[in-house]
């Protein structure tokens, strides 16, 4: 009787596994849990009731069904994907090929699952799978394939983590490739020439309060890594939300940034398994921790719906989202959750990104003081009256600034992975490699953008290599990616460059940057954590006001 049980459940188990094959499985991961579950329970309920069990005979029959059905199950499933796969023959960890909680692990190791995708490359050679259906390309050919402009190749499963209406979620977790490109044009009129050109005298008059909080702590170690995030958190608000997030002044983090960055740790690490940060983010109370930004990005729409004028030009990205959804545009979010998500997209993508840009930056400078000098060079000569003459087209058109800013984003980028997508029903051939379709591929960009092959000195720091030394050091045949390309790649680009060269060339016309006492720089450099975003260590700096050049008191 209990091998009749066993095998029924085995064969059903397994008979589970052929029938959920085609089906992308991770969409209905919370359904089939919490159909189990009931199952679970209803299957004990129904044997007491009809079957005449007593309680724990009915509990013991239930749960060695479920037993037999999982591990069939489960056992189906890893047969399937090391023997019959389309992926079989992709080189990688045994246990990647099984379960993409392998990666969960790498991750959870030391949060810098982007090292460990180093190693796997360096063992596995170019084409390494890095999950059931997950593979890390690190070849140049492949970028364009994956991401350029005409790219069939789509926003994978790793988008569904937020949840699986498309309907109620942000752009950047939308799948679904027309209303992507429908959505994106609410967003690009948010950081249209138009739009940026009234952000950028407000950018300024934030750089200018963190030109002052340097200034009076001059000559004392102040956290870069600390103050750029309240630089770019205070911009965000400003031109994300015409909201004062205060933390320049204060010289803390606003409350409702802490529970994002208290549990940045935690996201990177599950998000390598997408259904679970779905499914636990379902269950009520798991995300306690983010309750307070949700409730303040839900409060500033409310404010935002409440303060509407259809006469007036929006003047803050979140009011031109608002703007499309009033006038009922197409391109508007498509229900009051996706524009709550929307607007949490726009913090955290745009102040996140652009702090860890920016204090690699004021990294870069400490440690290469003669690029300090020649970028204060050229920037005194473009602007002799100093720092009162500051005028951000001459910034711009300083070359080294970008240059500068270009080298960092290379070395440093803010995404460390980058997005994967997923092939087409055709699959892609990278070089001689055919990718099966369905499978979700990457191009790590930290590693990419660091690759000996493709970049001389690839370790080195050398802005020159955008401009001067371009042709010398080939640059133009080198990948180059930070801000992703083609369809999806960051629209917020240009705001980002906005606030890079108006507050790295403000800190340099009026200051020296040094390391502070103690401190090297090494643990800022070799220990940031891949948390999709990156999260940084500590960076003490110390600046000293240069003679000339005063900055507002
Ligand atoms: C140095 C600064 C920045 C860097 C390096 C950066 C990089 C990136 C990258 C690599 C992506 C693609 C992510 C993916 O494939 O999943 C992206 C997407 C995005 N970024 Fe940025 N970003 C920066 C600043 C900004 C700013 C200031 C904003 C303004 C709100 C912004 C808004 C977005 C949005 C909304 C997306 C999602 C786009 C989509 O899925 O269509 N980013 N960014």
């Amino acid at each position: 009787m209990v091998s009749l049980t066993a095998w029924t459940a085995a064969v059903l188990g397994v008979a589970f596994h052929v029938a959920i094959q085609q089906v992308e499985f991770e969409l209905y991961m919370y359904h089939f849990i919490f159909t189990s579950i009931a199952t679970f329970f209803g299957g004990i309920f129904a044997l007491v009731k009809i079957g005449g069990y007593g309680f724990f005979g009915a509990l013991f029959k239930v749960s060695f069904f479920f037993t037999a059905f999982n591990a069939a199950l489960l056992t189906s499933i890893a047969v399937y994907r090391l023997v019959f796969h389309r992926c079989r023959d992709f080189p990688g960890p045994f246990a990647s090929k099984i379960t993409r909680f392998h990666a969960t692990m790498l991750s959870a190791k030391n949060v810098q699952y982007n090292k460990e995708l180093a190693k796997m490359h360096e063992q596995y050679g170019d084409i390494v799978r890095t999950g059931p259906r997950e593979i890390s390309i690190l070849r140049k050919s492949a970028v364009n394939i994956i991401y350029g402009p005409t790219s069939e190749c789509r926003k994978s499963t790793w988008y569904g983590q937020t949840g699986n209406d498309p309907k109620k979620c942000s752009i950047h977790m939308t799948r679904d490739f027309n209303a992507h490109r429908q959505r994106k044009r609410a967003w690009d009129k948010g950081f249209s020439i138009k739009s940026l050109a009234t952000y950028q005298p407000r950018i300024k008059s934030k750089a200018d309060i963190l030109m002052s909080q340097l200034r009076k702590n001059a000559g004392k170690p102040m956290d870069m890594t600390a103050w750029s995030m309240f630089f770019s958190f205070d911009v965000m608000g400003e031109v994300g939300f015409s909201k004062d997030f205060n933390n320049l002044v204060s010289g803390t983090e606003h409350p409702a940034i802490q529970g994002v960055h208290s549990h940045m740790t935690m996201l990177g690490i599950l998000s390598m398994v997408p259904w679970l940060l779905n499914l636990l983010s379902s269950i009520p109370g798991a995300a306690a921790g983010y309750s307070e930004f949700f409730g303040f990005c839900a409060n500033e729409i409310r404010e935002k719906h409440k303060t509407y004028d259809a006469e007036k030009t929006p003047q803050d990205i979140v009011s031109w989202l608002l703007k499309a959804v009033k006038e009922k545009d197409v391109s508007a979010s498509p229900s009051p959750e996706a524009l709550e998500d929307d607007s949490r997209v726009v913090i955290i993508a745009g102040s996140e990104t652009t702090a860890t840009t920016l204090a690699a930056v004021l990294f870069f400078l400490a440690k290469y003081p003669e690029k300090q000098k020649k970028l204060q060079r050229l920037l005194d000569e473009a602007m002799p009256g100093g720092y009162s003459e500051w005028d951000y087209e001459k910034v711009k058109a300083t070359q080294y600034v970008d240059d500068f800013i270009s080298e960092t984003l290379r070395l440093k980028p803010a995404l460390l992975d980058g997005g994967p997508r997923q092939t087409p029903p055709q699959g892609i051939t990278v070089d001689e490699v055919h990718i099966p379709g369905g499978v979700n591929v990457l191009v790590p960009i930290g590693l990419i953008q660091k690759d000996k092959r493709y970049w001389q000195d690839a370790e080195e720091f050398i802005p020159e290599r955008f401009t001067e030394k371009r042709a010398e050091m080939g640059t133009d045949n080198a990948p180059y990616l930070p801000f992703s390309l083609g369809h999806y790649a960051c629209p917020g680009r240009n705001l980002a460059w906005l606030s890079l060269r108006t507050s790295l060339s403000s800190v340099v016309m009026n200051f020296d940057v040094t390391f502070a006492p103690g401190e090297t720089g090494e643990t800022f450099d070799k220990e940031a954590l891949d948390t999709f975003t990156t999260t940084l260590p500590p960076l003490q700096l110390q600046f000293t006001p240069r003679a000339k050049n005063l900055s507002p008191r």
